[in-house]
């Protein structure tokens, strides 16, 4: 008996020995890997106070005292931020096998979303596949061009829209706003600290899981509707063989023999078209109020552009996509706004797939990497004068935002770059062609107010009965220079007939049916005071095949 136990002692001992050196080992092996400079940060929580309320800017500061590649640790979670284009370069294009995961956050397991995602999905066969299918099926010059007629539509909708949504809030003598999706509200405005700290996953302690799931479950209905109806067409044998779109695509295959071998499952093909709506909202939106703003600041660049656009298109039509070739200073314009302004500041974070040494720096496994295209727009080592909105700097320059040029990557680079800048352009063009109209006059007006989020960039929409202005933190240190236009509170305003703001809230929405998606979120949204016009409501009470035909786009 005696025997057993000091057997069984010695045993433990030799475990917690053998425990202790193993731990030591690795510590030592961290230590005399090179990593990253940093900041050192507190017990547990580490670096997450480091990143204040505009990580972006915050990560920018730290730039200039740790250099380009930086390390954090948020939490339990090893952070590196990439902040020049030369880094960005050595990671999306010569390391990007590697860092090419998503890291798996806890909002997104709702409903499985993260399952059947592409954006946040993680490297995998599905993943191949239905980038694979976007790329093949949906985001072709083609697909684009045919449906060019009803983004006209969309947008003529949509000034509609917003012009009853308006004179309803004016009758009542009340402030409308018009939020974004409260879906991505959600997940972009505020990190989650059960993301750096996953024993308080089970707590949700900020709620954005509870209402993540709530809006997702309602934003997953409405998309399934879509896809019910169009069951029913091939049901019915109603559907139009030779117009097939991407819904059809998903619907229809089969598995493509090499990476993914059956159908689709139905949940997950509503995930995808859910998130073709979100993920091309708001950073459409905000790319274009960003633009807008800019040029209201630089009447000069505004003159420029309008200047083209008579040249080109001329007093009396639309400006068609078609012509958006022959319109170099308003290319100009999209791209210089945004590289002052990416949608998606610190890019979707990536997640590193192996251990890897990259710039003679150790980074393991499981580490999350933001790119922070925000400052990289910003450099003064790649762009000169760079904090100044200069679109000549891009005519006859070759640089664009296509993932080649990484000193200007608002949509991102390597194999995890956004499915889309086609498309973006072509809503762009359209706001352009918004532009050109005559704005509205009378005593009517509205604001426009552009609040940077978590993210840099998201945007609030507001109408009030007032005047048009425009409050731009981001340009109050620089605001003197436009004094004519600022008020007492430091918002820029601008007069209703100078100033084409109502065209741009006539962009917001890129499709009626986002349209609906986000009145339904906003509907019980606290800070809205505008309840759906009869317009809207219309347009909530859809005929059966309705969604579908807008899904389809009919
Ligand atoms: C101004 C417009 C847009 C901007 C600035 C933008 C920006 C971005 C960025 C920064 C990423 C992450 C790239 C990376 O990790 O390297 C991304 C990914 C993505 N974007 Fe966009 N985007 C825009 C429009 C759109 C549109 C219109 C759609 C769809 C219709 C879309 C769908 C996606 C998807 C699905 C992904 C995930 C790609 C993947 O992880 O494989 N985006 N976008």
């Amino acid at each position: 008996m005696e025997s057993i136990c000091s057997f069984l002692v010695c045993s433990g001992l030799f475990l917690a020995i053998a425990m202790i050196l193993c731990l030591k080992g690795k510590n030592l092996g961290r230590r005399t890997k090179k990593l990253p400079p940093g900041p050192p940060g507190w017990p547990i929580i580490g670096n997450i106070f480091d990143l204040g309320t505009e990580p972006h800017r915050a990560l920018q500061e730290l730039k200039l005292k740790y250099g380009p590649v930086l390390r954090l640790r948020l939490g339990s979670m090893d952070t590196v931020v990439i902040q020049s284009a030369k880094a960005a370069a050595q990671l999306l294009k010569n390391h990007d096998a590697s860092f090419c995961d998503r890291k798996p956050l806890d909002v997104f397991t709702c409903h499985n979303y993260r399952d059947g995602s592409l954006a946040v999905g993680r490297f995998s066969p599905y993943w191949r596949t239905v980038r694979r299918l976007c790329s093949v099926e949906m985001m072709t010059v083609k697909r684009i061009n045919d449906t060019a007629s009803i983004r006209r539509k969309c947008i003529d909708q949509m000034i509609r829209n917003i012009e009853d949504d308006t004179a309803a809030a004016n009758a009542r003598g009340v402030r409308g706003e018009f939020t974004p999706l409260s879906l991505s509200n959600g997940i972009q405005r505020t990190p989650n600290v059960a993301d750096f700290l996953p024993f308080l996953k089970w707590f949700d302690p900020q709620g954005l899981r509870r209402n993540m799931s709530r809006d997702m479950a309602r934003a997953l209905k409405i998309v399934e509707g879509f896809v019910k109806e169009r069951l029913e067409e091939y049901k019915l044998g109603n559907e139009e063989k030779n117009n097939k779109d991407f819904l059809d695509t998903l619907l229809e295959f089969e598995g493509d023999g090499k990476d993914w071998h059956e159908k689709i499952p139905y949940e997950r093909i509503i995930i995808i078209i859910l998130e073709m709506f979100f993920a091309g909202s708001e950073t459409t939106s905000a790319a274009t109020e960003w633009a807008m703003a800019e040029l209201l600041r630089k009447p000069e660049a505004m003159r420029k552009v309008k200047e083209e656009l008579n040249e080109v298109v001329g007093e009396n039509r639309n400006v068609e996509e078609s012509d958006i070739e022959k319109l170099p200073y308003l290319q100009a314009v999209v791209k210089e706004a945004l590289r002052l302004h990416p949608s998606v500041p610190l890019l979707v974070p990536r997640n590193t797939m192996q251990d890897t040494n990259f710039m003679g720096y150790h980074i393991a496994k499981d580490t999350q990497v933001f790119v922070n295209a925000w400052a990289i727009g910003r450099d003064p080592d790649s762009w000169e004068d760079p904090l100044t909105f200069k679109p000549e700097r891009f005519l006859g320059s070759n640089i664009d935002y296509k993932g080649q040029n990484f000193e200007l990557i608002p949509f991102g680079s390597g194999r995890r770059i956004c499915i889309d800048s086609g498309l973006f352009f072509s809503l762009e063009k359209i706001m352009w062609a918004s532009v050109r109209r005559k704005v509205l006059t009378g005593s009517k007006s509205a604001s426009l107010v552009l609040e940077r989020s978590f993210l840099g960039t998201q945007s609030n929409l507001a109408l009030s009965s007032r005047s048009y202005s425009i409050a731009l933190k981001e340009m109050l240190p620089r605001r003197s220079n436009n004094s004519q236009y600022v008020d007492s509170r430091g918002y820029l305003r601008f007069p209703v007939g100078s100033s084409p703001v109502r065209e741009v809230i006539s962009c917001f929405r890129v499709d009626p049916s986002i349209s609906i998606l986000s009145k339904a979120f906003s509907s019980d949204r606290p800070k809205t005071s505008i309840s759906p016009s009869k317009s809207s409501a219309t347009e909530c009470q859809l005929p059966p095949n309705e969604g579908a035909r807008r899904v389809r786009g009919d």
